[in-house]
């Protein structure tokens, strides 16, 4: 199928969804008409199953595929195959409804423009618009409105399942309960503070556990594998760079590329200029648990808008993306040098203030400490590293503080202060974390 709309995408969605937990969807199907679904196919498949849960018959691809016409098979399993999650069929609903009504007032719009009608015949056209617009709106608040003892049931239902935090293996990151899923995680600092080395040790680490997305903007995968065999092996990634592996050192790579094709759940991507669509269809199509993004100063947006609305339109929508999914999404974020007020270690909430709403529409922030100066020199040695430090700056659910770290750049590696590796670390190419 060619690419599609932001609107096909939320039919195709809510197909899949009713496809799948047909029994959840039930309702949300017969709250809505075929009429707002795509003419052509998207909408013969849903009044298939519109017609299916009228008639009190089950529902599943076989028998909607049956019932809608066999030319729309493959529709029917791509929408079963890629719907992002089934938990969220009620968000797909109103996606699709204010969808419809934002076109239904379009189309009223434009009808009265060109009609050549009286200003009156214009103005009660215009009225009886907003009329069907109130009835929507009504409709829409009716769906989503839930009584208090309904949400209350279900928070107590909540709160015996396990808890769903992504966790990295690091307990002293790990308290923090950052990476609950819905999130988002901003990780800031200035440039060449070690962000990237940290987001793609965390991405490794959880990729151990669950299936995980980075998208860079700025190199290309290969140059970001270089980083995770860097940390793996434990070899100076400047031999790798620089071409000078010895025999034995290429030895390591071999047996580590196995291990960590086997233990690594992780899809690696570069794409300089994408757009938030981009990155919306990449993560539908890969659904991971986690993404990173390095870093959202390079996703590009409308040309016309200010840095300052183009970054705060971007956050906004990777929050939405990350609510719809129902996915951590951790966002790199690369401060100005001029912003971050000199001499401070790390940088602070007020220093993010003046690119968009990225602190507002995030849910933990972490600063990546600045590098001082009179550190900058080449580290070689194994036992070399650079005592620095996270510091969670805002935590809607949970505690600040700052996590004391070890950074070697020269591997690329960060470790919590006082593990020993690789005892404590496992290595990225282990199988597992240590035993909590
Ligand atoms: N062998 C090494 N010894 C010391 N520092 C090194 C070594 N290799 C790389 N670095 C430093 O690591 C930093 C790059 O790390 P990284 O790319 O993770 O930072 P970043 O914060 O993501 O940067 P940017 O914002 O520019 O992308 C640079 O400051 C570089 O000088």
């Amino acid at each position: 199928m060619s690419k599609l709309s932001p609107a096909q995408q939320h039919q195709m969605a809510f197909i899949g969804a009713a496809l799948l937990v047909p029994k959840e969807a039930r309702d949300s199907i017969m709250r809505m008409s075929p009429a707002m679904f795509e003419q052509g196919a998207l909408r013969d498949v849903f009044t298939a199953i519109y017609q299916l849960s009228f008639e009190g018959k089950g529902i599943d691809p076989l028998t909607v595929a049956y019932r809608a016409g066999d030319q729309h098979r493959q529709l029917i399993m791509n929408a079963a195959q890629t719907c992002p999650s089934v938990s969220h069929v009620a968000d797909y609903e109103t996606l699709i409804v204010e969808d419809w009504r934002q076109s239904l007032l379009q189309s009223a719009l434009a009808e009265a423009q060109l009609s050549g009608d009286s200003n009156d015949a214009i103005c009660t056209k215009l009225r009886a618009a907003l009329n069907i617009q109130d009835a929507i709106a009504a409709q829409q608040l009716d769906s989503s409105a839930q009584e208090f003892d309904a949400v209350l049931d279900r928070t107590v239902e909540g709160l015996h399942k396990p808890d769903n935090t992504l966790k990295t293996g690091w307990k002293p990151v790990d308290r923090y309960g950052m990476f609950e899923r819905t999130n988002v995680v901003v990780l800031a600092g200035r440039p060449g503070c070690g962000k990237t080395d940290f987001g793609i040790n965390l991405a490794a680490r959880f990729s151990k556990r669950y299936r995980t997305y980075y998208l860079t903007l700025e190199e290309t995968a290969e140059k970001l594998m270089t980083r995770i065999l860097s940390k793996a092996c434990r070899i100076d990634a400047a031999k790798m760079r620089d071409k000078t592996l010895n025999s034995d050192e290429f030895a390591i790579i071999d047996n580590a590329r196995q291990a960590l094709k086997h233990h690594h759940n992780m899809v690696l991507e570069d794409g300089a200029g994408m757009t938030v669509e981009g990155i919306r269809a990449r993560l539908l199509k890969h659904k991971p648990d986690i993404a990173f993004i390095d870093h959202i100063g390079l996703i590009s947006g409308d040309p016309r808008a200010k840095e300052y609305e183009r970054l705060s339109d971007i956050t906004r929508q990777l929050k939405v993306l990350a609510m719809q999914m129902g996915i951590v999404i951790v966002e790199l974020c690369q401060l100005n040098r001029q912003v971050v007020r000199t001499g401070g270690r790390y940088a602070s909430l007020a220093d993010l203030r003046g690119s968009g709403t990225i602190e507002q529409d995030a849910n933990v922030v972490m600063f990546v400490q600045n590098i001082p100066a009179d550190t900058s020199d080449e580290l070689h040695d194994t036992d070399d590293y650079r005592p620095s430090g996270v510091l969670v700056g805002k935590n809607r659910e949970g505690g600040l503080g700052e996590i004391s770290m070890q950074w070697r750049p020269q591997y690329h590696d960060w470790l919590p202060e006082g593990s020993v590796y690789p005892q404590d670390e496992g290595g990225e190419a282990g199988p597992r974390f240590p035993e909590e």
